[in-house]
């Protein structure tokens, strides 16, 4: 046998003896029962609950206050592909999440992502960028943190934005489906960012989710559509919330279909959740990125467009019916 050979390239495996061969199996055997040996990890499930205390969200939004000249009366959050909403916000304090006491940092958005804090139409607002999604690893604790954040900010309404696919088929790419009520998969699953110690403080455990789209604000928003002549852009639906970050089957998008849901998207539900449990007044609105399964996908060259359009269009839904309570309309 050579003995200058220094790296195996493949070639020298073909000159093991049995012997070795008998000695390497040992060895892997040796390894593997030593691994299974081993003490198992500590690992200390904690509640999704528990992972922020009243305290921590205290701090959070004592942080903000402190650097708003207002006390803010809305919130808004922006999925992935809505952050260029921010620019509503006029003359913005820009807060990083880093300054913020244990502020949860998306690993996709990293420091990207700023919270706005100024006024809209008059009304004071703080306007968070990049939402934490279960699919890149966040716990649902976190994801809905913000919400509880605003809440002890001061907020009462929460708009948020997002984006999702189509189920219904008159829902079409570029379109604003107002949400107004959702199918939430992971939380007949118990999977919930309220699983765990309930903290009166925030809201009553079994909280009811009816209404948790707030009425008064779907009617505004779809009357406001009328006005600006986007009736037949602005729909109203049901939001399926699922894991992703894989879309669905066909299969599963012709059952949800069939169970009443009109758009499917990953986020949202558990932020509405913890808003219903804090008592905030939800307005939801998802434009359509990704067209049913059974429609006909617009052409290429006018997605872009399409989706600018369907931002516009919720900017214009926010900022009114922003103005119209600002000045009791
Ligand atoms: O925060 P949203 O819901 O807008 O994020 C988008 C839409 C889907 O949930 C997910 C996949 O595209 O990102
Ligand atoms: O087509 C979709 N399916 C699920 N979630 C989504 N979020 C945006 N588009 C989609």
């Amino acid at each position: 046998m050579n003995r200058n050979i220094k790296m195996c390239n493949g070639d020298c495996c073909m000159l093991k003896t049995a012997l070795q061969i008998r000695r390497m199996k040992l060895l892997i055997e040796k390894q593997l029962q030593k691994e299974a040996n081993a003490k198992p990890k500590n690992i200390i499930v904690t509640p999704q609950s528990s992972l922020y205390s009243y305290e921590d969200v205290q701090n959070m939004a004592k942080y903000i206050i402190n650097r708003a000249e207002k006390k803010p009366k809305y919130g808004l959050i922006f999925g992935s592909h809505m952050n260029k909403l921010s620019d509503l916000v006029d003359s913005p304090t820009v807060l990083e999440y880093t300054d913020i006491p244990k502020f949860p940092i998306s690993p996709l958005h990293g420091t990207n992502c700023k919270m706005f804090v100024g006024e809209l139409m008059g009304g004071p607002v703080i306007a968070i960028q990049g939402r934490l999604h279960y699919y890149d690893g966040n716990p649902f604790g976190s994801c809905a943190l913000p919400v509880r954040m605003l809440k002890l900010c001061g907020v009462e309404y929460l708009f948020l934005i997002c984006s999702a696919g189509a189920i219904a088929a008159d829902c079409k790419v570029g379109d604003v489906v107002v949400i107004k009520d959702h199918i939430n998969m992971f939380g007949w699953g118990g999977n919930c960012p309220l699983v765990g110690p309930n903290d009166v403080r925030f809201g009553s455990h079994n909280v009811t989710m009816t209404n948790a789209y707030d009425e008064k604000l779907i009617d505004r928003a779809m009357e406001i559509a009328r006005e600006i002549g986007q009736d037949d852009r602005v729909k109203c639906g049901v939001y399926a919330c699922v894991g992703g970050p894989a879309l669905e089957t066909p299969a599963e998008h012709r059952f949800l279909r069939k169970i009443g849901a009109d758009v499917i998207g990953m986020s949202i539900a558990p932020e509405v959740t913890v808003a219903r449990h804090c008592g905030l007044k939800v307005l939801s609105l998802t434009v359509i990125t990704v067209p049913s399964i059974d429609v006909a996908a617009p052409p290429q060259n006018d997605y872009a467009s399409l989706l600018s359009e369907g931002r516009h269009i919720s900017s214009e839904l926010v900022s009114r019916i922003i103005y119209k309570i600002q000045n009791n309309l």
